[in-house]
């Protein structure tokens, strides 16, 4: 089995938040951080995907970071130049707007994961389509994310949809919930 590495997905341009979703505080430190720490117990070394300005930034930081590389607004930009950095390892990708997202399903995907397969996610909260926001993805699946991304695909629940992933059910709905705007926020009581 390969390496597994961390990935929080802390980039992209937060425009319906109106602000950096990555430093919202759910659970007393910014989000990035806090993820982090979930990540930690089960990979070598966890890093922060970010963009051009967020680099700017953390610039004076030690934090480990793998600032995006290609032109893609999408998650997808994070995780291929994640591979671009390290083609050998696995991703465990998780993202930053799921604050309600606990140990409990980082521990389901890690017991359910199937290396045989290109990624290992769970179904969304319809219960339909792959949720692409968390989850392990393969060594193997690097050169389809490039090669999709080529062909002007941007969407990366389309791509695993379209290739050979392993699919788990889990364990609480609730985790996976995603809190993209004000509202959403206010309503789930941060
Ligand atoms: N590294 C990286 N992460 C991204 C990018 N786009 C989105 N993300 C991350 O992916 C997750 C889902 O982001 P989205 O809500 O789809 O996009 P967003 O740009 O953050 O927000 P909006 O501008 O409101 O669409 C979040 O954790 C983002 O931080 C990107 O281009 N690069």
């Amino acid at each position: 089995m390969s390496k597994l590495n961390g990935l929080v997905l802390a980039g992209g341009r937060s425009t319906r938040m109106g602000e950096d979703k990555s430093l919202l505080r759910y659970h007393e430190k910014p989000q990035r951080e806090h993820l982090t720490e979930l990540l930690r117990p089960y990979c070598s070394v966890v890093f922060w995907s970010i963009n051009a300005v967020q680099a700017i930034d953390l610039a004076d930081s030690n934090q480990l970071r793998i600032v995006d590389t290609f032109e893609v607004n999408s998650p997808l930009n994070g995780i291929l130049s994640a591979f671009q950095y390290d083609a050998e390892a696995a991703w465990f990708v998780v993202a930053c707007d799921m604050p309600l997202l606990t140990v409990q399903s980082l521990d389901a995907l890690v017991k359910g994961r199937n290396p045989a397969k290109l990624a290992t996610v769970f179904y969304d909260s319809d219960g339909q389509l792959p949720e692409p926001l968390l989850g392990i993805y393969e060594p193997a699946i690097g050169p389809i994310l490039q090669q999709a991304v080529a062909d002007g695909l941007h969407s990366p629940r389309q791509i695993l949809q379209q290739n050979d992933i392993q699919l788990l059910t889990v364990p609480d709905v609730q985790e996976l919930i995603n809190i993209n705007d004000p509202i959403a926020r206010a309503q789930l009581g941060f």
